[in-house]
């Protein structure tokens, strides 16, 4: 059975459709993604899963139970973790634990066990009986995951889990995503804004652009789409490089190479590999190489390049304008030229951030806190 099967959900607001027709399935114990600009419908999707927002045709299962006939079932297979914090800052972390432990209705030996749990798989013993005010930003961060799985979820939402953490504090939290994920079995469906994040953490990514997915696999697969790796071969003089464009346009394992200032860039598919080949090509050549730099495809090209969101002739790498396509071999033309290389993060920043309850409240079902409420506990 699949941790979610989504079939042919939909969310319309008055004519807008916010998730148009969507299937998909995350398999159990997936770390899936759900990546996308501000206004895919990712917030609207998640709503939905979680049984806050009901959907406008279609419907899905959360670990085997329908999201519109079997709310109760599906609320208590799941635990979410949504970006605004909501921990009591004047109770200790054991505390915020023991609150809502009783909410789930576990008694005081299943309580006592299950906090001590949580609070060594998110790293949180040692600090259990500090208060909340005192812990730093990804402490609180953790209890909050901690406080998701209390109920030992089969599925965990997370909502921007990093959002406003510093670079440190991102890694060390997306460690401890791996850890559950790995160590309790916990299926996960996470949003977020950050390209890299996605990338390191995910099984398998879903780029959401205006309702639709616009493709869905491993952050592995979706980076090889673009074509190939680009190696750039820095000339150490004014040699005339033409002996090597001709070498160059023989290779059938040279896909596109493009001229730039004092050096070429030439799109490969194993670019590891492909280096010696080239800086021997060079060698024949007569042209002296000063530099070699491997350029790999990254989430982003895919991101933006799926999303349509790059400017519309600008060029991440910084060379706009400097480069002269010399020859492409064959029709092969890969994109990953095009695309740019690992630039900055598309304009992403730490204030970026879904919107789970505000626009979506006339329709919001139930307040968040009952989303994991006492219904069909004992
Ligand atoms: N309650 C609502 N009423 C009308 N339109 C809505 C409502 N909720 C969402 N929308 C619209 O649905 C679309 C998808 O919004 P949604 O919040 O799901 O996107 P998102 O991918 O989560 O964006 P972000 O990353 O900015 O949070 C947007 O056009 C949004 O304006």
């Amino acid at each position: 059975m699949n941790a979610i099967n989504v079939d042919g959900i939909t969310k319309e607001f008055d004519g807008v459709t916010a998730v148009d027709d969507l299937s998909f399935a995350v398999e159990r114990g997936e770390l899936f993604g759900l990546l996308g600009p501000n206004g895919a419908g990712k917030s609207t999707l998640i709503n939905m899963l979680v049984t806050l927002l009901p959907p406008s045709a279609g419907t899905a299962t959360v670990n085997g139970h329908d999201i519109r006939s079997e709310r109760g079932a599906v609320r208590s297979s799941l635990g979410i973790v949504f970006q605004e914090p909501a921990l009591d800052e004047e109770l200790t972390g054991a505390e915020n634990l023991a609150f809502h432990s009783r909410l789930y209705g576990q008694d005081r030996t299943e309580r006592a066990e299950r906090i001590d749990e949580v609070l060594t798989l998110v790293g949180l013993s040692a600090e259990r009986d500090d208060p909340v005010g005192t812990y730093s930003g990804g402490m609180k961060r953790r209890l909050e995951i901690g406080r998701g799985l209390l109920h030992e979820p089969a599925v965990l939402f997370l909502d921007e889990p990093t959002v406003g953490l510093d670079a440190r504090t991102r890694r060390d939290t997306w460690e401890y995503i791996q850890r559950l994920n790995e160590e309790a079995g916990v299926s996960i469906v996470l949003t977020t804004h950050y390209i890299e994040e996605a990338d390191h953490l995910c099984d398998r990514v879903a780029i959401v652009d205006d309702g639709d997915i616009v493709a869905m696999d491993s952050p592995t697969a979706l980076k090889a789409t673009l074509g190939g790796d680009v190696v750039v071969l820095e000339f150490a003089s004014a040699d005339d490089p033409t002996a090597l464009f001709d070498r160059l346009e023989g290779q059938s394992w040279s896909r596109e190479f493009t001229a730039v200032d004092d050096g070429v860039r030439v799109t490969v598919d194993d670019g590891d590999s492909r280096i010696a080949d080239l800086v021997r090509l060079a060698d024949d050549a007569g042209v002296r190489i000063s530099s070699v730099d491997l350029r790999e495809p990254t989430l982003e090209n895919v991101f933006l390049e799926l999303t349509d969101r790059s400017a519309a002739g600008s060029d991440r790498n910084g060379t706009a304008g400097g480069d002269r396509t010399v020859m492409a071999s064959g029709d092969r033309k890969g994109k990953a030229l095009e695309s740019g290389d690992a630039g900055s993060a598309g304009g992403e920043t730490a204030s970026d951030s879904m919107d789970s309850s505000g626009r979506s409240s006339g329709e919001v079902d139930d307040d968040r806190s009952s989303a994991v409420s006492t219904e069909d506990q004992p």
